[in-house]
């Protein structure tokens, strides 16, 4: 094909196109050619514009859509809106052909008879993420989405800066020329074709149209490559990765990769994450840059494409991904050149293996069982597989490249020198596409020099043809950058020619990860299974001592966690994350509650570990930020460029592990802080109302105490006092027996005894064991009833009632009581008075019993009741 390759007119200058224009202001329709020739394909099915002619086949294509869709799919495929191109880009420069026109629309109308049309197209701009399923037949959305033996080719154009003028034009789906006046004059200027040809901000319409259908395919089982080539400033960046506001295929590939698992009910996956940079012919692993394998001289590389010692790390969400990508993306190397601040200075390769393999085995929820055959079941791969001892895996690989840019000598010698490097490998790139296309054209067999450089070797296995390819070539619409544009359209055109046959392979690969974790998982299960079988048997459970069935559940415990550590990196349908990621951590307060309290302080340790060394590096970057040297204000421009750009990756790293540190720390903390919260704070409240009732329980408890005890002091004095007393009146008796009989007030002084046996207080009540003891301790010992005494206790009883009287009842109890043993035995034990007014107080006539002989002194003694 013959490409004007005249030099521009316009003086070549740096290009600094930075902001992201509105597409809306001007936009205008791409075409339908009226040319019965042409593909009946509609723009809008791919979200683009169509291809070349032999690609543009009619597409039938059988996809989910949202009713929304459906409305948006009839409104903008029948009446085409001047405003918008269904893939949300417009085109280059404004045509007559692209005004929409009731004439456009009346010739377009025949070639779309209404059923057909309805049925065949797909906005698939408008179809959301996740309506893009299993449902779509294969072959068909192959067929809408290039050639499967050939290289998807799309050219992107990014939007021209505002009052500068585009050399180039898209007046039609799937073509770009070069604008007339800045072709060379008197030469051809011929159309350029691509399956795609975009220009826009949108990242979106180039994500459909270029990298989803490869993103399917790997998921599938297929080796899929997308890479961007093009001028340096042209977009590749752009379009690989984008921005906060406009995703790139790769955050974009990664949401796709999710909810493919999430709608893949019957197939388990695992997914490993490389992220790598090419940079001056040495491969840097760009997760783990200070690795000491590859820290002097890179990493090796293999004539298969793999890189011994790179680290892949097991992603289980687009969180986990998110994460990676970003980590890798703050360790590749970018300088700020003459045409872009923040330039790509290596080629980037973020690859995903993807590991998948029939679910259906018994740990596998929620599957419907497998098929069987006359009730023999049909195991995943066969029997043959099966005899093998294994399921087919499929491992297929999503590299996603970056490309450095091409570029010319700049001003600064360290960033020409790069150059030299990139466009040494963008040479080797070029040589090794074309001869692959001669080859492929001619049917030739030539000699393809992979191994001239680093690049093209990692790219070997996948150029060699077992990788679907999709090629996204930017443009730079300046019309100083023609001949690196022309230079670019001329790779797209050659790497089209190159000729795939990429197969899926399902084979019993016991080395792949997923087999292997699915192995170790059914072994830990067996293990578990046969231990549990051992703790429950009633002799085990008898046999086992305490420390021994501590150390059983330990390993019982141990052998739980590992299975739902390594279930968890086996994607489900049912396990697979929330494709923001937005899913928050179990909250260990849930977990730790079941796990002895060892492996919570493994745990504990482990959580610490990672806290202080986020902090360490917190520090570190801290530290380097502040010991930043300081640059005179003289120094050269290009120095002042790489500090600024090293602080910028500093601060970058700084905020990736800040974030780090935050969710570690911060975001799982207060989600255990809520949750305990929630679960212990009525439970704690309970136990606080509980323990108040019980502390005022006891203070009362203190308080009865306190005054039994002293009360006990006071009986003890009455006993020692009435003990005393009995002695006396013993003696006053024992002498009036011997005839000597003494008036009672001759005998003891009864008042003596008083404070012990009464006190005074008006208030206080007496005792009724004092009461009774006193009185039957002198009868006893009398054996008649002499007293004629009145012991006159208190004023307040003296005054209540006649000193001298006792209540019958009283005298009868008192009487009973005289035939008890030694008064102190029954002074305990007497019980006290009904009321503590009816005081004990003196002595009244006892009524001699019929063995007791009573003298006449006696009687005459013997004081007449009132
Ligand atoms: N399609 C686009 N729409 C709007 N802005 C764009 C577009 N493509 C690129 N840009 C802007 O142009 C500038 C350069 O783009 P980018 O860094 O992606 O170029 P590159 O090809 O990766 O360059 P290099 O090879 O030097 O790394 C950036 O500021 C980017 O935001």
């Amino acid at each position: 094909m013959a490409i004007d390759t005249r030099p521009p007119t316009a003086r070549n200058a740096p290009s600094t196109p930075k902001r992201v224009r509105s597409v809306a202001a001007t936009v205008d329709f791409p075409e339908r050619s009226s040319t019965p020739t042409r593909s009946p394909r509609p723009a809008s099915s791919l979200g683009l514009r169509a291809g070349t002619p032999s690609q543009q086949q009619p597409t039938k294509i059988r996809a989910a859509i949202t009713a929304e869709s459906r409305i948006r799919k009839k409104s903008s495929s029948l009446h085409f809106s001047p405003a918008r191109a269904p893939n949300g880009c417009r085109s280059a420069t404004s045509s007559p052909l692209s005004s929409p026109s009731k004439t456009a629309t009346a010739k377009l109308l025949p070639l779309f008879p209404l059923a057909d049309f309805e049925s065949s197209l797909v906005d698939w701009t408008t179809v959301e993420d996740g309506d893009v399923s299993i449902e779509v037949e294969e072959e068909q959305f192959w067929l809408g989405a290039g050639s499967k033996d050939k290289v998807l080719v799309s050219v992107r154009l990014k939007p021209a800066e505002e009052g500068e003028p585009s050399a180039w034009t898209n007046e039609r789906s799937g073509v770009v020329q070069l604008q007339q006046q800045y072709a060379r004059a008197g030469a051809p200027n011929p159309e350029h074709h691509y399956d795609n040809v975009l220009i826009g901000s949108e990242n979106k319409p180039i994500y459909n149209a270029a990298a989803k259908s490869h993103v399917r395919a790997a998921m599938e089982g297929y080796n899929a490559v997308v890479f961007a080539y093009g001028q340096t400033a042209s977009g590749k960046t752009f379009t690989l990765s984008g921005s906060e506001t406009e995703p790139g295929i790769i955050p974009r590939a990664m949401k796709d990769v999710f909810t493919y698992i999430r709608n893949t009910p019957d197939r388990e996956f695992l997914l490993r994450a490389s992220y790598l940079e090419i940079y001056k012919e040495q491969i840097h692993d760009l997760l783990s840059p200070s690795s000491a394998v590859g820290a002097a001289g890179g990493l090796p590389l293999q004539d298969n494409g793999v890189v011994p010692g790179l680290r892949e790390e097991v992603v289980m969400s687009v969180k986990g991904l998110k994460e990676v990508l970003e980590r890798g993306e703050a360790n590749r190397r970018t300088a700020s050149t003459d045409w872009n601040a923040r330039s790509s200075r290596s080629h980037s390769v973020f690859r995903l293996v993807i590991e998948s393999r029939e679910a259906g085995s018994a740990d596998s929820v929620d599957v419907p069982p497998s098929p069987s055959i006359g009730g023999v079941p049909m195991t995943p791969g066969g029997s043959r597989l099966q005899a093998k001892g294994g399921r087919s895996v499929r491992t297929s690989t999503l590299s996603l490249i970056d490309l450095a840019g091409s570029e010319r000598a700049t001003s600064d010698k360290e960033r020409t020198n790069e150059g030299k490097y990139i466009n040494q490998s963008l040479l080797t790139l070029g040589t090794v596409i074309g001869t692959l296309a001669e080859n492929a054209s001619k049917s030739k067999k030539d000699f393809v020099p992979f191994r001239n450089s680093k690049l093209t070797k990692l790219l070997q296995p996948s150029l060699s043809g077992n990788a679907r390819i999709s090629v996204v070539c930017t443009l730079n619409p300046s019309p100083a950058s023609v001949p690196e544009s022309t230079s670019t359209l001329q790779f797209a055109s050659r790497v089209k020619k190159v000729h795939l046959n990429a197969t899926r392979k399902e084979i019993v690969d016991t080395d792949a990860l997923i087999e292997r974790y699915r192995n170790e998982i059914e072994e830990l299960k067996a293990r578990l299974a046969e231990r549990e079988r051992e703790v429950t048997a009633p002799k085990a459970k008898r046999r086992l001592s305490a420390r021994e069935k501590i150390d059983e559940n330990k390993a019982m415990n141990d052998l739980s966690s590992r299975i739902k550590q390594l279930t968890r990196l086996i994607l489900t349908q049912n396990n697979v994350g929330d494709p923001e990621g937005e899913s928050r951590p179990a909250s260990p307060s849930k977990l730790d509650f079941d796990i002895p309290p060892f492996q919570l302080q493994e745990q504990l340790l482990s959580a610490k570990r990672t806290i202080e060394s986020q902090a360490n590096q917190i520090l570190s970057l801290e530290a380097s930020l502040s010991a930043r040297p300081l640059l005179p204000h003289d120094a050269p421009e290009t120095e002042k460029d790489r500090l600024i750009d090293e602080l910028r990756r500093t601060v970058k790293e700084l905020e990736i592990v800040t974030r780090g540190y935050e969710d570690n720390l911060g975001a799982p903390l207060r989600q255990v802080k809520e949750d305990v919260e929630k679960e212990w704070k009525p439970k704690v409240e309970a136990m606080e109302e509980t323990l108040e009732d019980k502390s005022s329980y006891i203070k009362e408890l203190e308080m009865a105490l306190e005054r039994e005890k002293q009360m006990r002091v006071k009986v003890e004095e009455e006993k020692i006092a009435l003990v005393g007393f009995v002695r006396e009146i013993d003696c006053h008796i024992n002498s009036s027996r011997a005839g000597l009989l003494t008036p009672f007030n001759s005998g003891p002084d009864l008042n003596s005894f008083r404070p012990a046996l009464f006190p005074l207080s008006e208030t206080q009540p007496t005792t009724g064991s004092t009461r009774l003891t006193r009185i039957p301790a002198l009868q006893k010992k009398a054996s008649v009833a002499p007293l004629t005494e009145t012991v006159s206790l208190t004023k307040s009883q003296s005054r209540s009632r006649p000193s001298n009287i006792l209540e019958e009842d009283e005298v009868e109890f008192l009487i009973g009581n005289l035939s008890l043993g030694e008064t102190d035995a029954s002074f305990a034990e007497l019980p006290a008075p009904a009321s503590p007014t009816r005081l004990p107080v003196p002595v009244s006539p006892i009524r001699p019993s019929a063995a007791t002989p009573v003298s006449v002194e006696d009687k005459e003694n013997v004081p007449i009741a009132m």
